[in-house]
């Protein structure tokens, strides 16, 4: 159970009880004086902090509202934070009724609502972007999952969010981010000190840097990432939309058919396959894992080669970009422009029940039915909850279909991960500190849960995110449900802190001093992902459970339920923010191509839909 200390500020006597063993620590270990309204600049952990922005100054705080200090679940549960909707009606029959507000739930709405559509999304949570949502704190901003954003750049075709955003009117302002990830590797006989390799925003800075630690391997790296961009090419000559859309696809076949054709080609292939093809050495085929582990959760053998494409070249077309202001600007301009087009969003709108129409293959998805009672009735439904919690929870009342089935066989669940949202002093972050690192300490334990850390700095490119001398550092790491059961409510809480000290010991094998320099910290698990991110088990999305055929397993938007509709990280091509992007552009475009709003070519679309859909139940 978590100790509730009597400490008491060296100036406050009696006045500051504080429940954070951590932040006992610091008041133990320091010289402050706290003047009542100002603290003393003379302390290894207020600094700037604490003379500059009093408001900000920890003690201050926890004297004021002693729970401040208290490590917590991450995300807001006071009503106040709820984004401002207002009720949407009921008495009318949408276009689409969207079940989540995610990019990919939001991307379908916002799509929909551009081409004159009437749709409504409802949320279950206060505010948008499910992980790809922001909230705020004390004067910090955190993003609720990753900060490393991909699709923001400005050329081709694969700067999905840029798209988005512009199909509603708005755009954001980013900031460049000069690497993509730091990484800290295990040490090796060849690498006595650890593999450390910084992945520049300029390909060729990367590939040098990357040679100059394999230089036997030279041509290797130049080969395996050279495909990756033949991929990444052909993906940013095309227009993007439904690929269960033959008159779109036929198009982009006539304008580019070498496009088409690789892309084809490389739909049933595994990143580990052709790294293998050109690489030999052990400790680089590792490092190709951990480049893929790192947003996929598992390795290169597993992952798609066409997502791979994507990832491994974005960062050095368009950049890795973080957006002004937070990263759930991306959601809440999303909503504006839905707003501004006469569409609705409703926040705690707890969709409890899919209402479906007839059996067998006339079902048919007419609409919703909130916790509340309240009805939505729509042309189509679309759910960006995840397919678990879309067939075994809001269609529990009805048989599962057999795609979804087969579904279950090839994908299981991803980890979910563990979270630690801090606040630190600025000067604990030595010059030239990158925004993202990744840190494996042995090869051995990458995929196992707490194996491998992800840090994310995101004030070193916006600083408005957090108060005067301070910086945000975000550490996570994949975890699964399992580890957080049966915990009674001190249990959990200890074993939080618990946790949460361990792994921060951990990452100051870099930033060295950073537990004594954090001043806010709050902690979440994968049930607080569960909890507020309403995701089955908490999980990141679904992995293959078995060698995967490239991405040709991955169920695109439409689902056997006529008029239901799937979009997000359990359709095709997966988890990521771009890649849930794309799930909204095809699914905005199928849903009006069904309701007669786009054009198709009605038979070929029939046969070329039968024909997907035999493949989708194929055993
Ligand atoms: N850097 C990155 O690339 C980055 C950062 C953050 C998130 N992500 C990605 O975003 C992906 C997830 O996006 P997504 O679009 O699939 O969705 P999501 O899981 O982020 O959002 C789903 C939303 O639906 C809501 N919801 C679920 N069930 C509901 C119900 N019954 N009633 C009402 N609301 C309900 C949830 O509250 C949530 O807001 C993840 O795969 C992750 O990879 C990536
Ligand atoms: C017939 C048919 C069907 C076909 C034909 C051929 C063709 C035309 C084809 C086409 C195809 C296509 C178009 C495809 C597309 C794809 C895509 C768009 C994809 C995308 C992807 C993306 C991705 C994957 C992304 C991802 C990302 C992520 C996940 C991220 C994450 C992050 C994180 C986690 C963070 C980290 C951190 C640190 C390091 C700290």
């Amino acid at each position: 159970m978590v100790q509730s200390v009597a400490t008491q500020c060296p100036a406050c006597a009696g006045r500051a009880q504080h429940q954070s063993r951590q932040l006992t620590h610091r008041l133990a270990s320091t010289s402050n004086r706290c003047q009542g309204t100002q603290c003393v600049q003379n302390n290894h952990w207020g600094k700037s902090v604490c003379k500059s922005r009093p408001r900000t100054c920890i003690v201050l705080q926890a004297i004021a509202q002693p729970e401040a200090a208290v490590v917590r679940e991450t995300l807001p549960v006071d009503p106040s934070a709820v984004h401002p909707s207002s009720r949407a009606p009921t008495d009318f029959e949408y276009d689409a009724v969207i079940i989540g507000s995610g990019i990919g739930g939001l991307t379908t709405a916002t799509q929909m609502a551009a081409k004159g559509a009437k749709v409504v999304v409802l949320e279950k949570y206060v505010i948008p972007g499910g992980s790809a949502g922001h909230y705020h704190r004390e004067g910090y901003t955190f993003d609720v999952g990753s900060s490393m954003m991909f699709g923001m750049g400005h050329e081709g075709t694969t700067n999905l969010i840029t798209r988005a955003l512009s199909a509603v009117g708005k755009s954001l302002d980013t900031v460049p981010d000069p690497t993509q990830i730091h990484y800290h590797l295990p040490h090796s006989e060849a690498h006595p000190e650890g593999l450390d390799v910084k992945v520049w925003r300029k390909y060729e800075d990367f590939v040098e840097e990357l040679s100059e630690r394999f230089p036997h391997e030279r041509e290797g790296v130049k080969k395996f990432y050279g495909e990756c961009w033949a991929v990444f090419n052909s993906l940013n000559s095309l227009e993007l939309k439904s690929l269960e859309e033959p008159r779109y696809l036929l198009g982009e076949f006539a304008k580019h058919p070498i496009a088409c054709l690789t892309l084809a080609s490389y739909l049933p292939s595994n990143t580990g396959d052709v790294a293998r093809k050109y690489i030999k050495d052990p400790e680089l085929l590792s490092f190709i894992d951990i480049e893929c582990y790192c947003w996929s959760t598992v390795l290169a053998e597993h992952t798609p080669m066409i997502n791979a494409g994507m990832v491994f070249c974005d960062r050095h077309y368009g950049g890795i970009n973080y957006p002004r202001g937070g990263v759930g600007r991306i959601a809440e301009l999303l909503v504006e422009g839905l707003q501004e087009r006469g569409s609705h969003i409703e926040y705690k709108a707890n969709v409890k029940d899919i209402i479906v129409k007839g059996k067998g293959e006339q079902q048919q998805a007419v609409g919703v039915r909130l916790a509340d009672g309240r009805v939505f009735r729509g042309k189509a439904v679309v759910s960006n909850a995840t397919r678990w919690d879309t067939f075994e929870k809001l269609l529990a009342h009805e048989e599962m279909p057999k795609s979804e089935s087969l579904f279950r066989k090839r994908y299981k669940k991803s980890p979910s991960f563990l979270s630690i949202h801090t606040g630190v002093c600025a000067d604990v972050l030595p010059p030239g500190t990158q925004c993202h690192h990744i840190i494996v300490e042995d090869w051995q334990t990458m995929e196992s849960p707490l194996g491998t850390l992800f840090v994310s700095i995101p004030t070193l490119l916006d600083p408005t995110l957090s108060p005067d001398g301070t910086h945000i550092v975000h550490i996570f790491s994949p975890d699964w449900i399992d580890n957080w059961k049966s915990l009674s409510a001190p249990q959990y809480e200890r074993k939080k802190e618990e946790v949460a000290d361990a792994l921060v010991k951990r990452v100051e094998a870099f930033l060295p001093g950073l537990t004594e320099a954090t001043v806010f910290r709050e902690v979440g698990t994968p049930r607080t992902h569960r909890r507020f991110l309403n995701r089955d088990d908490g999980s990141y999305g679904p992995i293959p459970s078995r060698r995967p055929l490239g991405m040709l397993g991955m169920p695109f938007n439409r689902t056997s339920v006529q008029g239901l509709y799937c979009v997000g990280d359990s359709t095709f091509p997966g988890q990521g923010v771009n890649a849930v992007v794309f799930s909204g552009f095809g699914c905005a475009h199928r849903v009006l191509c069904d309701q007669g709003k786009q054009a198709v070519i009605p038979l070929l679309d029939q046969g070329y839909n039968s024909l997907l859909a035999a493949v989708r139940d194929r055993s």
